[in-house]
């Protein structure tokens, strides 16, 4: 049997000094507003994986009122839902990602990305997808007032 699951996230902008995305630190003068480190892609990745399964989203699972998650790692939410992922016999065959950003460049570190993302969802990095597009300076993304990252996950049982 095989199910797939579409996760979108956003996260706006306020000043900082770096954002992490895709598990990576990426030095910018923004940071993201979140109560977790706002780590968008992932954030997508965890509400695909749980829309395949129909379990919900990520704030149904990690509040963004409860202090445990305040300045959470994403990674470990991402450890939490694979977890989930796993102990209903469920592996994951592909995932693909597109970030939207009109800034910074994301080229440099989407390898980075496909690496953890890899060894998080335990697949190759060749089963991993992660691409990124501006929005040719339009809406809020083009504005650069924040990201926004969609993922489509496929596992299998
Ligand atoms: N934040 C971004 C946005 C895009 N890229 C790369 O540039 C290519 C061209 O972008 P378009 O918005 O004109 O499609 C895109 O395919 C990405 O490879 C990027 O690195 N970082
Ligand atoms: C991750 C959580 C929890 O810390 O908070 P945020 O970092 O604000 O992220 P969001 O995608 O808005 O929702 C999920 C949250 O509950």
């Amino acid at each position: 049997m095989m199910r797939i699951g579409h996760g979108y996230d956003v996260h706006r902008f306020q000043e900082g000094d770096h954002i992490t995305l895709g598990g990576v630190r990426i030095e910018h003068n923004r940071s993201f507003v979140a109560h977790s480190d706002g780590d968008v892609l992932l954030h997508a990745i965890c509400d695909a994986l749980l829309g395949a399964l129909a379990l919900g989203d990520i704030g149904r699972h990690f509040p963004d009122t409860d202090p445990r998650f305040r300045g959470a790692d994403s990674r470990q939410l991402l450890q939490t839902v694979m977890c989930m992922v796993e102990a209903r016999g469920w592996q994951v065959v592909n995932l693909d990602s597109t970030i939207q950003a009109q800034a910074p460049k994301m080229a440099p570190h989407i390898d980075a990305m496909r690496s953890i993302i890899a060894q998080e969802l335990r697949v190759s990095e060749g089963q991993v997808n992660v691409k990124a597009t501006t929005t040719e300076s339009l809406g809020f993304v083009g504005r650069k007032e924040g990201i926004a990252a969609h993922a489509v996950v496929l596992l299998e049982q």
